[in-house]
């Protein structure tokens, strides 16, 4: 496990106080039946209900045993008992709550009712149904109790794997074609492991309380057995008489209880501060009228791997819906680069996701056509989607840290779900230790066996870009790849991906605001502005002049070996505009030097400028040379 929380605190007064009583009622239950079991269970007729003494510290019940014997030999039931009933109420919290984030949407409604369904029946109720139905016994307790706190701990983790249904490592991980048992015993579990093992701390105090209660009642341990509750209730008749046989049995479930109650406390209190973010419900997504199929739509449909027509997401709002994608098309052929460029709102990476279909669970995505190498990514349902395409498309998030799964080592989420992977074997992880260091990551040996929160920024990146790498896919869908790291480093980032699209002939399509860097990269370029596509071009005809005046904006704000440092870079006046905007042109019109009338009254659509070059404007403009930076 990664370095946490619980175990990254220091000691204090009342940590301690916790840990000594917890492990001294540990060692209790493992010694104490041994040492005084005898003496706790044989009956002493020559000294009956004798009060505390030398020989009896805490003096002898009706039938001449000795009660400190019983308190301490009653130890190891009595936290069985408890251990058991919380540890049903986990198992079967963990089925209904937090199993159902790996089995779809279906299951999980279902199993959501059932779990309010069930929290709705009264505890008392439960754990007397359970008891009448299966007979009075330590067992029936046991199981009463269990059943009484599942939905308790169904509910919890519930709230905690909605936080993590979303994350970009389980995503990938469904994408990744990862089984649903791996997903839920290697992605779920250790996510949530921490704040559920406060509650089960908190909970054994609650459940040792109740379970004596139970036995108290004469329903939960029956004689000869004994715990605390028992002798509890065994002793009550004899409260005026001997009240010290009942003094200790109670001191002892008084103690236990706040000793885990202490545990739970101190661990919640170092725990303290972590956040499960509760994902939205999804929303049906309303018709949205797709536009004209771009120019050139039709040519090239065999040879593409990628062909995306009309593309339009739309997210819901306080307000209706948001529109930050609308009409965008594109295509990729193998072994082939496309960079998609525009300032930051643009919606490139929301035309990334939808693609990758990785879209939030609220978005609507809808195209004309989303073809990956002749199959219709729309039509395929998310298990298709991971049989047919699974590791096919690889995906580089922006944020790496919300892609990699902390729990796991790096070495495992390189070499997890590889084909027949069965623990890294020797193949997989020489591939990974070679891959990481054509990447630059120092020691890649070492870094195998590390945690993600162990890796810098720029480190994790990689280990992204190595994953879409060891994956072998036929497309490597990128989100700024190369923002987290150096100028060098990213030089030798940029030509490991080039060199692996040459060499493999597959195709990447890679997100970035910096034209620079896509210009060293990819064979064409994409161009988003307020969610459209305004101008697609190769990068030779960008080096030649881009068509679009926003296209050449972005260029003019790049510096080059020519630029006077002195001077200020040139920057593109005003902002644009946010996609609920209602704007009945062209988006670029309120920042264009060269907008006229019908800039702001008809929307471009994008139409064939030069030879390899279409472009959104009415007024475009006409090839010069210009330079820009390389990063290369
Ligand atoms: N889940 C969502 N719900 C609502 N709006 C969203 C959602 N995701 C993205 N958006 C909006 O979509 C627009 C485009 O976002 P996107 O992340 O694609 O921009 P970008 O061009 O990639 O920018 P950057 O370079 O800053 O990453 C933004 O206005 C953003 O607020």
């Amino acid at each position: 496990m990664p370095k946490t929380r619980l175990g990254a605190a220091g000691a204090t007064p009342t940590r301690l106080l916790a840990t000594v009583l917890v492990v001294a009622l540990v060692v209790l239950a493992v010694i104490g039946p041994w040492i005084w079991g005898d003496q706790a269970r044989v009956p002493d007729p020559a000294h009956l209900a004798q009060a505390p003494s030398g020989a009896h510290l805490l003096g002898t019940d009706n039938l001449g045993r000795d009660v400190l014997a019983r308190v301490l030999t009653a130890t190891r039931r009595s936290l069985v008992m408890a251990v058991g009933a919380t540890a049903l109420a986990v198992v079967l919290g963990a089925l209904v709550g937090a199993l159902p984030v790996v089995l779809g949407r279906r299951v999980q409604r279902v199993l959501a009712s059932v779990l309010t369904t069930w929290m709705a029946f009264p505890v008392l109720l439960v754990a007397l149904f359970t008891t009448i139905l299966l007979g009075p016994g330590a067992t029936t307790a046991v199981i009463a109790m269990g059943l009484t706190m599942t939905p308790v701990f169904g509910r919890l983790m519930q709230t905690l794997t909605a936080g993590i249904e979303s994350s970009d490592y389980l995503v990938a991980a469904r994408m990744l074609g990862i089984s649903r048992r791996r997903q839920f015993t290697r992605y779920v579990l250790p996510n949530i492991a921490e704040p559920v093992l406060v509650y089960i701390t908190l909970n054994i105090g609650g459940a040792l309380l109740a379970l004596s209660s139970l036995s108290f009642l004469g329903l939960g341990v029956q004689a000869p057995d004994f715990d605390w509750g028992r002798m509890l209730g065994d002793a009550l008749p004899a409260v005026y008489t001997s009240p010290w046989t009942t003094v200790a049995p109670g001191a002892a479930i008084v103690v236990a209880g706040i000793a885990f109650g202490l545990a739970g406390e101190v661990l919640a209190g170092i725990a303290r501060g972590q956040d499960s973010p509760v994902r939205a419900a999804r929303t049906p997504a309303p018709a949205a009228a797709l536009g004209t199929p771009p120019p050139g739509a039709g040519e090239h449909t065999t040879a593409a791997l990628l062909t995306v027509e009309n593309l339009r997401v739309e997210f819901p709002t306080a307000g209706g819906w948001t529109t930050p994608v609308r009409d965008v098309s594109l295509r990729l052929h193998p072994g082939e680069i496309v960079g998609v460029v525009g300032e930051s709102g643009s919606g490139k990476s929301v035309t990334a996701m939808a693609i990758a279909r990785l879209t939030s669970s609220t978005g609507s995505v809808r195209s004309r056509r989303l073809d990956f190498d002749g199959t219709d990514l729309a039509a395929l349902s998310d298990s298709e989607l991971r049989e047919r395409i699974g590791r096919r498309i690889a995906v580089v998030f922006q944020d790496p840290s919300t892609f990699l799964n902390p729990a796991l080592r790096i070495g495992t989420q390189l070499t997890e779900g590889l084909p027949d992977h069965g623990g890294a074997p020797a193949g997989a992880r020489n591939k990974a230790v070679q891959l990481l260091d054509r990447l630059r990551i120092t020691r890649p040996e070492t870094r195998l066996g590390q945690y993600p929160n162990e890796l810098s920024g720029g480190m994790r990146q990689r280990v992204l870009i190595a994953m879409a790498q060891m994956a072998e896919a036929d497309l490597i869908i990128a989100d700024e790849p190369t923002t987290a790291l150096d100028m060098t480093v990213q030089h030798h980032v940029l030509r490991t991906l080039h060199e692996r699209c040459h060499e493999d002939g597959s195709a990447a399509l890679v997100v970035s605001h910096d034209i620079g860097v896509l210009t060293s990269l990819c064979s064409r370029i994409v161009v988003m502005y307020a969610g459209r596509v305004v101008e697609e071009l190769s990068v030779d005809a960008l080096l030649d002049g881009p068509a679009h005046p926003y296209t050449r904006a972005l260029l003019a704000s790049l510096p080059t070996l020519d630029t006077e440092v002195e001077k200020p870079l040139d920057t593109i006046p005003g902002h644009p505009p946010h996609p609920d905007e209602p704007i009945a042109g062209c988006a670029y019109a309120a920042r264009c030097t060269r907008a006229e009338d019908r800039c702001r009254t008809d929307l471009p659509t994008l139409t064939p400028g030069t030879a390899d070059a279409t472009v959104a404007c009415w007024f475009p403009l006409t090839p010069r040379t210009v330079t820009p930076r390389s990063a290369t």
